[in-house]
């Protein structure tokens, strides 16, 4: 039993990792028929359905960041839950070895990562008893990225575009709506949100998250909350957020509503938004014999990316300014580049992220970033059989977590260009414009893809912050990205910001 309850479990994480749900591919193939071809949406789709198809190809991560593991498991009555518990430990220790998990597991006071996903609270794993004879298993891996941009909402409360929002269906409707503006594209849109009605400050989070382990196509049996969940998903695309946040139809791939009691005090709105790598699944597994007797979100049609995605990266092809770039790269070069430029890089880049920048600031560098690139990514990576390292899965991370440190850093080493994603904010802007510098926007989740443009390692420093922390010097080729914040204090992201809040404010009259 224990066996291949460890195999079951095993499974259940890999698919999960690698494989996303029949439901949410339709989702996002939808989004794609409504984009102009040529558009910036358009070519950040492409690009994510050709991530999709490499993650199902290769058997590796859609996204680098494995997220906070989630597991909500049913037993029936009588099965051991400490045997469950060993054998998902088991899984996850496992499937980081197998390089199909980041590992992910962070000391909160230390820095130090486990190096197995196994630490104090991660993963999550939550038990509940019911009356059937087999052992449900669900399994969410929900990016951190996108767990930053969840929001709670007190009500009553005041919010920017929406005006007052009160103690009623109305005042709900104006907080999930402002939930999608204020995530713009930081969580890696499109996303599909899980909104908990009620509650305390931790239950009502737990609805939110639980929403998402709805399918995509079900009908919400509370009249009332579906009639909310359509009105948002109608009216939350004509924000114009689109994909990563660079305008578009799309904006949203999905809106799940729950309802529980609150006491007199209180009135909590609580938003989970998960990015379109919204990778959920789950199993049926046999009670007495620890394996898989079927896999659930299964219903329907499946999509399989591979012809639509050349397609639409061909148009776009036609229609915007390439650039190439290899570092060093001179201030003339920065210079030239404008919001929109497609970028493509040959050559070195360095990963940094959180560590890294707050380690800068006091530190010299452990190599010479005059003219460089810097890549905030962290990565999965696996050492091969020699002992050289492999990038496993690499795409971006969210920036505006840097946005305290980026300009000095820029400035006291010379960078010339950072990679990430979802922008940065004003004091990066003024820096670039300052220095001579530009920031360039990757597509979020396209771990594979990116993967795939990075030809070797060529070293690694700062490896005490722990493999997604350290500095990973890569070489790369054909690595593209657009320019959406340049030296002429243009950004896309201030732009698609101030015009999301114009439309918001269409929708401040009440509906419900
Ligand atoms: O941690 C990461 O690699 C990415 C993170 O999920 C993010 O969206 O910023
Ligand atoms: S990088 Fe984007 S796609 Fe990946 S987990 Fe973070 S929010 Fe999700």
């Amino acid at each position: 039993m224990i066996e291949a309850l460890k195999k079951s479990m095993y499974n259940l994480i890999v698919e999960t990792s690698t494989k996303l749900p029949k439901d949410v591919r339709r989702a996002i193939a939808a989004a794609k028929a409504k984009e102009n071809a040529g558009t910036r949406a358009a070519m950040s789709l492409a690009t994510i359905t050709n991530n999709i198809k490499m993650a199902d190809e290769n058997i590796s991560p859609i996204c680098q960041d494995t997220g906070m593991p989630t597991f909500k498991i049913k037993t029936p009555v009588g099965v051991n839950q400490i045997e469950i518990k060993k054998a998902i430990y088991w899984a996850i220790e496992e499937a980081t070895k197998d390089g199909k998990l980041r590992p992910n597991s962070v000391d909160s006071l230390t820095g130090a990562n486990s190096g197995d996903n196994l630490g104090a609270g991660t993963p999550v794993i939550k038990f509940e008893q019911w009356e059937n004879d087999y052992i449900d298993a669900r399994l969410i891996l929900k990016g951190g990225g996108c767990e930053n941009k969840n929001i709670q909402y007190s009500l009553p409360c005041e919010l920017e575009g929406l005006g007052r929002a009160g103690r009623d269906l109305d005042g709900i409707r104006k907080c999930v709506m402002h939930s999608v503006y204020q995530a713009q594209g930081q969580g890696c849109s499109a996303g599909v949100i899980g909104v908990g009605i009620g509650g305390d400050r931790t239950t009502g989070y737990e609805l939110a998250k639980e929403q998402l382990f709805r399918s995509l196509d079900d009908e919400n049996s509370n009249e009332q909350l579906k009639e909310l969940e359509e009105y948002v998903m109608e009216n939350a695309n004509k924000l114009g957020i689109g994909t990563m946040g660079f305008g578009g139809e799309t904006t949203l791939l999905g809106c799940k509503v729950g309802v529980i009691n609150r006491i007199p005090a209180s009135f909590f709105v609580s938003v989970a938004y998960n990015c379109w790598a919204y990778r959920r699944l789950g199993i049926k597994i046999n009670a007495a014999t620890g394996d898989v007797t079927e896999w659930l979100y299964q219903e329907g049609e499946e999509i399989d990316f591979s012809e639509q995605a050349e397609q639409a990266e061909d148009k776009v092809a036609n229609k915007t300014r390439e650039v190439v770039l290899q570092a060093p790269i001179t201030e003339e070069q920065i210079r030239e580049l404008k919001v929109g430029d497609v970028v493509t890089i040959n050559g070195m880049m360095y990963t940094g992220r959180d560590a890294i920048h707050k380690h800068l600031t006091t530190n010299d560098a452990p190599v010479d970033l005059d003219g460089q690139i810097i890549y905030h990514c962290g990565p999965v990576m696996l050492k091969d059989d020699a002992g050289n390292w492999k990038v496993a899965a690499a795409g971006p991370t969210t920036s505006i977590r840097e946005e305290p440190y980026q300009g000095d850093i820029m400035k006291k080493f010379g960078i010339r260009a950072v990679i990430g994603k979802g922008g940065m904010g004003p004091k990066t802007l003024a820096a670039l414009q300052e220095h001579g510098g530009v920031y360039l926007n990757a597509i979020g989740g396209a771990a594979q893809y990116y993967a795939d443009c990075i030809k070797s390692v060529e070293g690694v420093d700062l490896m005490q912050f722990g493999i997604p922390e350290a500095m990973w010097h890569l070489k790369v080729e054909g690595f593209t990205a657009v320019v959406t914040m340049d030296s002429h204090g243009n950004s896309l992201h201030a732009d698609v910001d101030k015009s999301s809040l114009e439309k918001l404010e269409q929708f401040k009259e009440p509906v419900f």
